[in-house]
């Protein structure tokens, strides 16, 4: 249903005398997501996961210039789409609590959601009421403000806005980041639910192994560019990935030895190559300079020149 191809967001910024300069924080993105199905994204801190998902929404700062080409439903997505398809049928879990408005009782932000989906104010009341109930916000959480509640609460409620509309695609972005544990599984399983229900779902996370916990597929992404998407069971297989960094991650995961090593963080800009180059034991020339092309593997796709 979702498709992104080539994705790069830059920002203008006024730099000292020298007028615009521009930032490329996002090259070369690739994601697709299809109905029924769970696509992770994972990536460390700044990797430009929340900006993927805001550039599907449409919702990035005046001063980002977009690339790539996306699709829903196999039309293009323009601005234009994505203004009408959001709140409705794309519907966007956000990472920060701070997205719940503060002066609104969350009860009613949860209605409005409801509302704004497209459903009658009875429905919309009764779908409140429902997903309320799912999530274990119990009645004395209805009337209070987002202030008045703990931060697993809120965040349950971020949760519940953007599910209650029922929309064919949901991006959740770190939806289980600040949860305790129970409520991890709980998040993690309703997500699974919807996607079998036929929704897509979008899961952008940093934890892989609640990624690869639901997910069908995996989308590994390094400092703005996609670096591997495979089978979530790729990851159950030693040899099935490809690029170094994926492996890396492979072999720091707690089943297979927590072994450390270097470039999961502060990757530095390398001369338009790939961006895991400088950390990688295996780069060569072309890997410094020129962005490997994106190439078909038994698993998945892959950016890598030695791949
Ligand atoms: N409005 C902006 N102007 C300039 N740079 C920005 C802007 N928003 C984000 N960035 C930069 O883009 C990069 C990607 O940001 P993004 O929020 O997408 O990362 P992320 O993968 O979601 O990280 P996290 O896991 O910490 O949420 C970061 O380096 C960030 O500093
Ligand atoms: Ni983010």
């Amino acid at each position: 249903m979702l498709e992104i191809h080539d994705l790069s967001v830059a920002f203008s910024m006024y730099g000292s005398g020298r007028g615009k300069q521009w930032t490329e924080v996002i090259s070369a993105m690739e994601v697709s997501v299809n109905r029924g199905e769970v696509v992770a994204v994972i990536g460390s801190s700044g990797a430009g996961k929340s900006l993927l998902a805001h550039a599907v929404l449409g919702i990035l700062p005046p001063n980002a210039e977009v690339g790539g080409t996306f699709a829903f439903d196999g039309e293009v997505l323009t601005e234009a789409r994505k203004r009408a398809l959001r709140g409705n049928t794309m519907a966007l879990v956000p990472q920060s609590v701070g997205y719940l408005n503060p002066l609104v009782r969350v009860k009613a932000q949860v209605v409005r959601a409801a509302g704004l989906s497209g459903m009658t104010r009875r429905a919309a009341r009764q779908s409140q009421a429902d997903i309320f109930h799912r999530y274990g916000l119990g009645a004395s959480v209805e009337g209070k403000y987002p202030h008045q509640i703990s931060g697993g609460m809120a965040k349950r409620v971020l949760t519940a806005t953007a599910t209650v509309g029922e929309a064919d695609l949901l991006i959740a972005d770190e939806p289980t980041s600040g949860l305790d544990p129970e409520s991890v599984q709980k998040e993690l399983h309703h997500l699974r639910e919807l996607a079998d229900a036929g929704k897509g779902i979008l899961l952008i996370t940093h934890d892989i192994a609640a990624a690869l916990s639901i997910s069908d597929r995996v989308s590994i992404c390094y400092a703005g560019v996609t670096l591997e998407t495979v089978g979530a069971d790729a990851f159950g297989r030693p040899g099935a990935l490809v690029h170094p960094y994926t492996r890396g991650l492979w072999n720091a995961l707690p089943q297979n030895g927590f072994q450390p090593f270097q470039g999961l963080s502060f990757p530095k800009k390398s001369g338009g190559g790939c961006p895991f180059a400088f950390s990688c034991s295996r780069a060569t020339h072309p890997c410094l300079t020129l962005m490997p092309p994106l190439l078909e593997t038994d698993e998945g796709e892959v950016r890598c020149h030695h791949a």
